[in-house]
């Protein structure tokens, strides 16, 4: 069956091919690319993706301008209908800015960008993005940020561990996430952001492949295996 799945680019994203050469390695299917300034998806999509990268120069806050964009008002009602959306690192930010996800990214608690391997553990493995993991798997995904403190409210917090909402955490303390939160889910489990980088984790000339089962997850769940 057809997998649609569509990348938007924002001035200023740097990982929208790689998003876009990663759901089409995974599902055999081309991906459609969207720019920012339109303000129409195409019809019947399956899986939209927010990609990493420096969206508006990160001025204001990183994300905050791209979350205005004209095309996020399509992202937004194509959430709210049930599409699952992926936002990875700036598309995190960009789900936050939004209003998609709870809480936001704040500046790394080393204030330094932090480019290397980490290791995550999955908190989640029954969402549609994660059911190709086990539940309290290490995986080694790369991560590239300087803004990827994730801060909510204690209130907010209690609520995501309590409904399922943490998919992934990070084993060690990299940025000062609270609660080592790496990504996170909407209520309904149809939005993921977060700030590692499975798309740069799906082959082995990657040096890793535990990206992949992601991208596996979302596929199998909505056209079958
Ligand atoms: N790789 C990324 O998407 C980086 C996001 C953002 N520019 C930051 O540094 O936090």
């Amino acid at each position: 069956m057809a997998f649609r799945s569509a990348v938007i680019t924002f001035p200023g994203s740097n990982c929208d091919r790689d998003m876009a050469v990663a759901l089409e390695k995974v599902s055999g299917q081309p991906c459609t690319r969207v720019w920012h300034g339109d303000s129409d998806l195409p019809e019947g999509l399956d899986f939209i993706a927010l990609p990493g990268g420096f969206s508006y120069g990160d001025y204001l806050r990183c994300g905050a301008i791209a979350s205005r964009s004209p095309v996020m008002q399509a992202v937004i009602a194509a959430a709210e209908r049930g599409v699952p959306v992926l936002g990875v690192c700036n598309g995190f930010q960009v789900l936050t800015e939004s209003g998609l996800l709870p809480g936001a990214l704040l500046r790394n608690a080393t204030i330094r960008f932090v480019c290397r391997d980490v290791t995550l553990t999955v908190e989640n493995a029954t969402s549609l993005f994660t059911s190709g993991y086990e539940a309290g798997q290490e995986i080694t995904i790369p991560v590239a940020h300087h803004d990827g403190n994730y801060f909510a409210d204690a209130a907010t917090l209690d609520r995501l561990e309590g409904e399922g909402q943490v998919a992934f955490r990070y084993k060690e303390d990299i940025n000062g996430s609270a609660r080592s939160i790496a990504g996170v889910l909407n209520a309904r489990g149809n939005v993921l952001g977060m700030m590692p980088h499975p798309e740069r984790a799906i082959e082995a000339t990657h040096g890793g492949t535990d990206g992949r089962a992601l991208f596996e997850s979302a596929i199998k769940a909505l056209v079958g295996a």
